[in-house]
């Protein structure tokens, strides 16, 4: 009895569906279409895809319904003043589908923001959450325009030049999406006092640094959602700290807590059965449960902000859209030959992000495998690539190698006893060393009376800190062990069946001969995904290359298929 979501457009005679040059070459592209809705001629006809098609006539009888959709719902539309208005309406309570989250390099233009609304409306089936991320590099620039801030004097805030891209960026997509001012202009002015308050204070605490980069999607998601109205598709904008996102009070990396599912649904539901309308949401942003301020969750933290809905609505599928076909056998600004993998299991997807592919957040993939949702990685460049399906299983028996990430720029420790061998509880002084610091460990391997770790010291957010963070950790760790930091290492992970992994080492290490290259540590996770390898950094870009010519030479497929060169069918 749920309501559809359909596209909707104006068919203009002579014209038919205009289909944009590279972005949906096959999808009708009825959103440019919709545009000129102000202006129906009498014989225009208004179309609803799937449900047939009604005169302009019929539309000025003010109220018309298009048609009952799958389940019961209906979708209507009204012409108020020329224009018209979608509604929907819902049966059974299953309000919305799937989330579809668009990055910001979906976004970055006008031009983007069109081809992403009529994106989302070709998915006539789906009842979409959208979320978005900041336009562009928005998030850079704020972050840039924040530490200018701190040193350059309140009289010359406004002359920051990060400050007046922004500004021009935001009102010139207004402009041209033919959008109010008003929309933004409120958020600029706050987001140069803010600036200005900065240069007062001469300092930028993180909290502060959470409040500043907010500016950016609260921004994009009020253009976005202005858009969607002014076209005639209803669609409402919520500050996910408004809409029931409450996380830790790690500002610049917070946590999403458990009473954020809960609160997510009832708004979300509750607002669809009062006013049925789209729901545009900001991603990466959230509130902290103690000081109720604006938080965010990393870089790259809209990926979770959706899959957090889709677990809290429990979504049929949670789509990312990104600027890739996919996620790729590797960094394609490594390796740009790298091919989109087709198939990922939450956990191959979830170590993948942890050890540094940039392509999906750390953290996103666990309310997904919570919730059991599926997750489509897609390109909105190129709608028709199939993309990467991850899901919570997937057919392993031919699997070997999947994909290969790069973390570069990695602190490496190795922590020998000072006591006896076979020493109680050397391991467990080691890492509660560790938890009482709050620095985190990736990868581990042990001996009776040596550890090898290491930690990332990648904190983006805090990087002058590191140093200081490091000669705490060796000092700490020197009461008890002799201490060698290693520094400028690299991780190179090996995604895949590591049920196989005497195959891959095989092949790696054969590589790494041909290559002079020494590993200097390895170690396979217990999630039986991943094989970790050290190598020095000035080493490791070479590496992959090797490694992935080696692994993925033909081209045509993204996983290393046993053959017969390995004895095996
Ligand atoms: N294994 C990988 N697969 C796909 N993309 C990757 C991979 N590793 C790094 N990337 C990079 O991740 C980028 C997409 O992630 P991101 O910039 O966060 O997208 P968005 O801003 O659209 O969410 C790609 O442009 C690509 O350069
Ligand atoms: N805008 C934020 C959050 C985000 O998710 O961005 P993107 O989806 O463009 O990676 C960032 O740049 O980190």
């Amino acid at each position: 009895m749920a309501a559809s979501f359909h596209a909707h457009g104006v068919e203009t005679p002579g014209r038919g569906f205009v289909r944009n040059s590279r972005l949906l070459s096959n999808v009708p592209l009825t959103l440019h279409l919709l545009r000129f809705s102000t202006s129906i001629t009498s014989s225009s006809r208004l179309f609803c895809a799937g449900s047939g098609s009604f005169s302009r006539r019929r539309a000025t009888k003010k109220l018309v319904k298009i048609g009952d959709k799958k389940g019961g719902g209906r979708v209507e539309a009204v012409l108020k003043e020329d224009k018209i208005e979608k509604r929907f309406s819902d049966g059974n309570g299953k309000n919305f589908t799937c989330a579809m989250k668009f990055g910001g390099s979906s976004l970055a233009s006008a031009e983007r923001m069109r081809e992403i609304a009529a994106l989302i409306l070709s998915f006539s089936e789906e009842r979409p959450v959208v979320v978005l991320s900041a336009m562009g590099k928005t998030t850079n620039k704020l972050l840039v325009a924040g530490e200018k801030a701190v040193s350059c004097g309140v009289s010359n805030t406004s002359e920051i030049e990060e400050l007046s891209f922004i500004k021009e960026l935001h009102l010139r997509t207004v402009n041209e999406l033919g959008v109010d001012r008003s929309v933004v202009s409120a958020h600029l002015e706050q987001l140069e006092q803010l600036l200005k308050g900065i240069a007062m204070m001469k300092e930028l605490t993180l909290r502060t640094k959470d409040y500043l980069v907010s500016f950016g999607e609260c921004m994009s998601t009020r253009i976005f959602a202005a858009y969607l109205n002014t076209i005639g598709v209803r669609a409402r904008q919520y500050d996910a700290f408004d809409l029931g996102f409450i996380t830790t009070d790690d500002f610049t990396n917070a946590d999403i807590l458990e009473a954020t599912y809960p609160a997510v649904a009832k708004r979300l539901h509750g607002d669809w059965v009062n006013d049925p309308a789209i729901p545009i949401v900001t991603g990466f942003l959230g509130k902290g449960w103690k000081s109720g301020a604006i938080t965010t969750l990393g870089r790259g933290g809209s990926d979770l902000t959706a899959t957090t809905i889709g677990k809290a609505l429990g979504l049929q599928e949670i789509q990312v859209w990104k600027d890739v076909d996919g996620v790729l056998t590797c960094d394609p600004s490594i390796y740009p030959c790298a091919e989109p993998v087709p198939h990922l299991t939450f956990d191959e997807a979830a170590e993948l992000a942890y050890f540094g592919a940039q392509v999906l957040h750390p953290q996103s993939m666990r309310p997904a495998r919570e919730g059991d949702i599926p997750v489509r990685v897609k390109n909105s460049y190129n709608p028709q690539a199939p993309g990467t399906l991850i899901t919570k299983t997937r057919d392993m028996d031919k699997a070997v190698l999947t994909s290969i990430v790069l973390k570069q720029n990695v602190t490496m420790l190795d922590i020998v006893s000072t006591r006896m061998l076979g020493q109680v509880g050397f391991l467990a002084k080691v890492f509660s060393i560790f938890e009482d610091l709050g620095i985190s460990v990736d990868v581990v391997a042990t001996s009776e009376v040596s550890i090898s770790l290491t930690l990332d010291p990648s904190k983006l957010w805090s990087r002058e800190l590191i140093q200081q963070e490091l000669d705490h950790v060796a000092e700490e760790l020197e009461k008890i062990a002799v201490v060698n930091l290693l520094q400028h290492r690299s991780i190179i992970s090996l995604i895949g069946n590591a049920q196989r992994s005497s195959l891959i080492l095989e092949k790696v290490f054969h590589v790494l001969q041909v290559n002079g290259v020494n590993v200097q540590m390895i170690s396979q996770g217990a999630s039986k995904v991943n094989i970790s390898l050290i190598v020095n950094d000035s080493e490791a870009v070479q590496c992959v290359k090797a490694l992935h010519y080696s692994f993925f030479e033909s081209g045509d497929q993204s996983e290393l298929i046993l053959d017969a060169e390995f004895g095996n069918g």
